[in-house]
């Protein structure tokens, strides 16, 4: 089916390939958008035990039944929107005037008032906000689209985190620039000046680190980002205050040569989206490829810019998305490539997005600012992928160390699970043993800004007592006592090679990303003599430096220059439980004074048990030269027998 794509004055017929957003509309009345089964569940299991009648008064599947609902079905709708929420991350799309029975679509225009009064309290009793998102007329009258979300407090907001990648000159820290300035760019850098981080940035043009921007947007779903008139600097604090959803993008770099920071990134800042840029001049063309498969390595749904489209022939700009979609379709990525050309394509291409296959498009221009109004409605409208339960134990990744004047040793990172409460003592690990001591968390800060506490799913920084900064390196973690932390030199994971030129066999040493960590590994077994690209196999590896923290089901990337895989930890090998690491541990808690109002003391970490002392300024460095020693032959059927992990990606792009 041919769609148009518009871009300046020319408009152009997009590519035959191109999907339709409409193909996608949710069409199964009121409880469209993210969970229908939740909206036929709970007309069943109310209907259960009741008899014909109660049965059917209870039927929530009538787009009537907003209109004027009895008692029961009022607190069934209550039920459903709260369990929708809680599914959604706090938010949910809510189409008023659609039923999944068949009937008709569309409601008068008093019906429509009757049902959004409905809908209006039902959000009042669930404390949520009602965004009008679209409204559209079908047979039967008007159907109205909503965005439900969920009120937080004054210092809280929906946190979701963007990765930006793509390749250089692509636009990313331009667009980043004008997202979050609300200036538009002049076509020669002045928007992306914003958002250099380091001087050579600044010369070069080029992102060399990983960079944080955020976007508030307010109840209303309008941006409240107001850089000051002078400097152009953005106060954190107040965008985070009038928020109630943030996002955080997660600037990567474009440059084949820090290829490294952007896995690092992919990795271990947790996006829970990927917005691949493209410039609509120079097409599909160096890192492109390589940040698509690794975001699809990673599962982490992508959705595409087009840039440049101000400066772009029409033609130029038609062959890059023909050869995108060809790219999106293709064995290796198996994705939906759908051009967002106007409004209702937003709200159904969000709708649908974490959940579907589909790969949104967007077309823009950061000199013009066209279809940049889609584009922030789009973000707007993204919710978190990942429902966090507070009553898990806590877990923290640490992603980066400061020294901070006048505070001291502070980690940022990532609250992977739980809640983490000013004064909490947890354990922070591994040492280069292996071993974890108890810190108390002086102060925390969420995007600069000084909260009490922050939970799964959050980005956080925290002042560590009594620590110097060199004991504590990327890849730590700071979790609940309660965990009973063990760190890992051996694991297994289920692998695909990406790309090798040649062959990987047994002592094969790459570095290995997974979450934070990024560190060498060698192989020491595998369940196949030898692998290349595209085969997949069990694999035992061993790490050369550190015992790190690992989980089960973690994913994780092993490359080294060309060479990639991707895979998922099956099983933990080796976990550090020597005695000496234990006795480590129990002097750290001997030595540490703990009071009841948390104002505990405690002792740097000192000369461990088996007399290694924590190297200052060498966290995480090799030390007493760990040899890299293959298993025998029980590790290598282990190897060869254990599971497959569920969700390793197979991708073809590289
Ligand atoms: N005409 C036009 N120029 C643009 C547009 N977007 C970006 N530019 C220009 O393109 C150049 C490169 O943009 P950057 O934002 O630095 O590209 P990048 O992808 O961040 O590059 P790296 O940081 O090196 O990865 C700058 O000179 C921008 O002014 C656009 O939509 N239209």
């Amino acid at each position: 089916m041919a769609s148009s794509v518009t871009t300046g004055a020319a408009t152009i017929a997009a590519a035959e390939c191109t999907v339709p957003a409409c193909m996608f509309a949710p069409d199964r009345g009121f409880c469209a958008a993210a969970d229908d089964d939740a909206c036929e569940g709970e007309s069943l299991e109310d209907s259960e035990g009741t008899d014909g009648e109660s049965a059917e008064v209870l039927d929530l599947s009538n787009k009537m039944v907003l209109v004027s609902p009895t008692g029961e079905q009022y607190d069934a709708l209550q039920r459903h929107l709260r369990a929708r929420l809680d599914e959604g991350c706090g938010e949910t799309i809510f189409v008023v005037g659609m039923g999944s029975d068949g009937g008709d679509y569309g409601l008068s225009d008093r019906d429509m008032e009757a049902s959004v009064a409905t809908v209006q309290s039902l959000c009042e009793q669930v404390e949520a906000d009602l965004i009008p998102l679209r409204e559209r007329t079908e047979v039967g009258g008007k159907i109205c689209d909503y965005l439900i979300r969920r009120r937080v407090g004054e210092q809280d907001f929906l946190e979701v985190r963007v990765a930006v990648v793509g390749n250089v000159d692509a636009g990313k820290s331009t667009l980043l620039g004008v997202l979050t300035h609300g200036e538009l760019d002049n076509g020669r850098g002045f928007a992306r000046q914003k958002l250099f981080r380091h001087k050579h940035e600044m010369e070069s043009g080029r992102t060399s680190s990983v960079g944080n921007d955020i976007l508030g947007f307010d109840h209303e779903g309008q941006v409240v980002n107001k850089p000051d008139s002078h400097g152009g600097s953005l106060d954190w604090t107040k965008i985070c205050e009038k928020s109630s959803k943030v996002i955080t993008f997660i600037d990567l770099a474009g440059h084949e040569k820090y290829l490294k920071t952007t896995v690092f990134g992919m990795t271990g800042h947790l996006p829970d989206f990927c917005m691949l840029m493209v410039g609509s001049n120079a097409g599909i063309v160096g890192m492109t490829k390589e940040h698509l498969g690794l975001a699809l390595a990673l599962n982490v749904p992508v959705f595409v810019v087009v840039t440049k489209i101000d400066m772009c022939p029409t033609n130029i700009l038609q062959e890059t998305l023909k050869l995108l979609q060809r790219l999106l379709k293709s064995p290796g990525c198996r994705k939906i490539p759908v051009l967002v050309q106007n409004k209702d394509d937003v709200i159904v291409t969000a709708s649908n997005f974490s959940s579907e296959r589909m790969c949104p498009i967007f077309q823009i221009s950061n000199v013009t600012g066209e279809n940049m109004d889609l584009l922030k409605m789009f973000l707007n409208l993204l919710s978190s992928r990942t429902a966090f339960n507070d009553d898990e134990p806590a877990e923290f990744q640490i992603d980066d160390t400061y020294s901070v004047p006048g505070v001291g040793t502070v980690v940022s990172g990532t609250t992977l699970r739980g809640v983490i409460r000013l004064n909490d003592t947890l354990l922070l690990g591994p040492d280069p043993l292996g071993a974890f001591i108890p810190i108390a968390v002086k102060s925390i800060h969420r995007k600069r800004m000084p909260v009490k506490e922050v939970r799964g799913g959050q980005t956080a920084s925290f002042s560590l007592k009594k620590i110097k900064r060199s004991s504590i390196r990327k890849g730590m973690v700071l979790v609940s006592p309660k965990l009973m932390p063990q760190a890992t030199w051996e694991f297994e994971a289920e692998i695909l090679v990406l790309h090798h030129p040649t062959t990987i066999s047994p002592r094969y040493q790459a570095m290995v990303h997974c979450g934070s960590i990024r560190q060498t590994a060698t192989i020491l077994t595998m369940s196949k003599d030898c692998l290349r690209t595209g085969d997949k196999a069990a694999v035992h590896f061993r790490f050369i430096k550190t015992p790190e923290y690992l989980r089960c089901d973690h994913k994780l990337v092993f490359r080294e220059g060309r060479t990639k895989a991707v895979g998922t930890i099956t099983k933990l090998v080796q976990s550090v439980n020597t005695q000496a690491a234990k006795a480590q541990q129990a002097k750290m808690l001997a030595g540490k004074k703990m009071f009841r109002d948390g104002s505990e003391e405690m002792r740097p970490p000192s000369p461990n048990a088996a007399s290694l002392p924590l190297k200052s300024g060498g966290g995480g460095r090799r030390r007493g030269g760990q040899r890299h020693r293959a298993k025998g032959g029980a590790n290598v059927a282990a190897a060869a027998t254990s599971p497959v992990g569920p969700s390793t990606t197979a991708v073809g792009l590289v």
